[in-house]
């Protein structure tokens, strides 16, 4: 039997038993119904009361049916046998009326119920996604569990509570026809059990079937919807055509396809003969008990009259029991799903950052890193081994290294995105691990390398808060170029930057470059980190943004990481990494003198703007990228 590692609640429910499940149900439904209490109170106890309530409306019409059979199965004339039964069926009358408005009622509630539950486990959901550390979403197993909630388990709480009102409601009538049966002859009641367990059994057992079947299937459907956001999303269509990736696309996903459809259709054969052979014993098992009756009857033990409501007893429990077990099936499949949910709370909330312990942090006035040492999640090397740097105020510091040497990672450290395994990462001397990461977060802005294009106004894509400060962000607009873009706008600030939506636009990348400089600008924090902000922009661009950000160390401190080394020759200090260890730093001219990577890559960069410059002596003394960068790497001229 296939357990889960993770979830203590699927190992409860992985029992097909109707005993398991009918000892685990209830602490399931006990979670559902608080989640629905949380919700919709009133509703809530509407939904269980009313149809309890139409339960008892069910036994009373029951006894009353009794009521009425007797008298006409009896001896005499009858117009007095039929009058005889007319209080009976009066009340029958009445008890089927008020079970009719009951029940609308619940319906009425069970109705209201639904999206208020799932209103409140769908923000519970997306409180804990935006909250939890962000190493998590690096985790491909909590990947899966966080697909399983959202694509059905989020939305179950609201199923459980209603199938678990369903088998309280069948329950109430089951007890009423039992304690009919048990009046009538003792023999009636085990017999009317036998006929229902099958194909309670039965129902259960394809329930589960399908379940584990979806469960086992969960990375290959994850990556199906990956394939198909690719096949039908608006990012992908143009590279999609141009590589030709469509025949390649849809046979990924119709290799995937055909995989589930073929696990699918095993458990279609499977449930099938599951559910014949439950159905075949429950034919039985009623045949027998009719046998059984008829022979009660043969022998004089029980009178037509008594067999009459007999048979009606059982008629009714039978339909009430099955209603019972079809409830109990549904409450135990919404359960299994709604296991996920209560799964990925779980695993979500020991994915939270903890409490902040300490203080606010001060005004910058240094950062410090001390034998950082960082992996990713399931990672063997480290992405950073053992880095210390330092950050003064009002510094420019620069990190540069080839692909892949840790900038980035760094930059994601002390932003307080990641934490490191081992080292420490210091703010004015405290250690950051015990600083509130939200109001460390506001004193440092960040110009992403991979920043997002939000479906947002031009506006909140810079201020990304409803409000806006009109003076900063027009500062930061015009630090950043993204005047010049917002004063090509439609709309101007207020154009929604997606062409998906109706008057939205669609940007350059460069374009789009400058608004998220803008965006780590706005903040105006203390610290602003830079990662790559000018891959996109054109020299203008690049060359405005970078006297931007020195105009904007005055005061403040700049972390820049780029591989246009042109820019950082200004900076205060330079880190050199290579395979997540700084391998030197200094100034330029420090860094220069000392031969190493940093030398060997500016020289590469700055031979490569000579071989495609023309020479010294052609073009005169007006060829400044040359002549600079032949004057700051001594040995390039030639
Ligand atoms: N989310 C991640 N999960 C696992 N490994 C990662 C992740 N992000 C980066 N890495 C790995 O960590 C190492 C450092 O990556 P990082 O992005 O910090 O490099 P970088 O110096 O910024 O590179 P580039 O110049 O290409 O931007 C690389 O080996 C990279 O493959």
């Amino acid at each position: 039997m296939a357990t889960s590692k993770v979830s203590p609640y699927l190992d409860e429910l992985s029992a097909t038993s109707l005993w398991h499940m009918s000892t685990r149900l209830p602490r399931l439904i006990g979670l559902a119904w608080t989640w629905a209490w949380r919700a919709a109170p009133w509703d809530t106890a509407a939904t269980i009361g009313l149809n309890l309530a139409a339960g008892v409306f069910t036994a009373v019409g029951l006894f009353a049916v009794t009521g009425v059979l007797e008298p006409l199965f009896t001896g005499g004339p009858t117009p007095e046998r039929v009058l005889a039964a007319l209080p009976s069926l009066a009340l029958v009358a009445a008890a089927y009326a008020a079970r009719a408005l009951l029940q609308a009622g619940a319906g009425w509630a069970q109705a209201r119920l639904r999206p208020q539950v799932e209103r409140l486990t769908e923000l519970h959901l997306f409180d804990l996604t935006s909250r939890i550390r962000l190493d998590s979403f690096d985790d491909a197993d909590f990947n899966d569990t966080m697909y399983r909630a959202r694509d059905r388990g989020q939305y179950e709480a609201a199923q459980v509570i209603s199938s678990a009102v369903d088998f309280l409601t069948s329950m109430v009538s089951i007890v009423a026809a039992a304690g009919v049966l048990a009046v009538l002859h003792p023999l009636l009641l085990p017999l009317l059990a036998l006929t229902v367990i099958p194909d309670g059994w039965a129902a259960a057992r394809a329930a589960r079937m399908r379940y584990e079947r979806l469960r086992d299937l969960t990375p290959g459907r994850r990556r199906k919807w990956a394939l198909g956001d690719m096949l039908a999303s608006r990012d992908s269509a143009a590279e999609l055509r141009a590589f030709t990736m469509r025949s390649f696309l849809l046979a990924e996903y119709t290799r995937i396809s055909d995989i589930e459809r073929a696990a699918m259709l095993a458990v279609a054969r499977r449930q099938t003969v599951t559910r014949l052979f439950g159905e075949g014993a429950g034919g039985v098992a009623t045949a027998v008990t009719y046998a059984a009756l008829g022979g009660l009857l043969i022998v004089g033990a029980m009178p037509l009259a008594v067999a009459g409501t007999a048979v009606f007893a059982i008629r009714t429990a039978q339909s009430s029991l099955s209603t019972l077990l079809f409830a109990l099936s549904a409450t135990y499949e919404s359960g299994l799903y709604f296991s996920d949910f209560l799964e990925f709370s779980r695993g979500a909330a020991r994915r939270l950052p903890e409490a902040p312990t300490a203080q606010d942090p001060a005004r910058l006035s240094e950062v410090r890193t001390r034998a950082v040492v960082f992996a990713y999640p399931g990672e063997e090397e480290p992405a950073l081994d053992g880095v210390d740097i330092d950050i003064t105020r009002g510094e420019v510091v620069a990190l540069v290294g080839e692909n892949g040497s840790g900038k980035s990672t760094l930059a994601r450290l002390l932003a307080g995105l990641y934490t490191p395994q081992s080292g420490a990462i210091t703010w004015n001397g405290t250690d950051i691990a015990e600083i509130d990461p939200d109001a460390l977060r506001a004193r440092i802005g960040l110009v992403n390398q991979e920043y997002t294009q939000w479906p947002l106004s031009a506006q909140r894509n810079v201020t990304m808060s409803a409000e806006a400060d009109g003076a900063r962000l027009a500062e930061a607009a015009r630090l950043s170029g993204a005047d010049e873009v917002v004063a090509g706008l439609a709309r101007g600030w207020d154009t929604i930057l997606d062409k998906r939506f109706a008057d939205g636009a669609d940007l350059s990348g460069g374009q789009w470059q400058r608004v998220a400089s803008a965006r780590g600008l706005y903040r105006d924090a203390d610290l602003l980190i830079a990662d790559e902000p000018t891959a996109a922009l054109d020299a203008r661009a690049e060359k405005r943004l970078f006297e931007s950000l020195h105009a904007h160390a005055k005061g403040r401190t700049v972390l820049l990481i780029t591989h246009r080394l042109a820019s950082v020759r200004m900076a205060d200090r330079i880190y050199v990494l290579d395979k997540g260890r700084v391998v030197e730093h200094g100034d330029h001219e420090h860094l220069m003198a000392g031969g190493g990577l940093y030398a060997e890559l500016f020289r590469m960069q700055a031979q490569a703007y000579e071989e495609s410059m023309p020479r010294k002596h052609d073009a005169g003394p007006g060829t400044s990228v040359h002549s600079l960068l032949a004057e700051e790497t001594p040995g390039l001229t030639h």
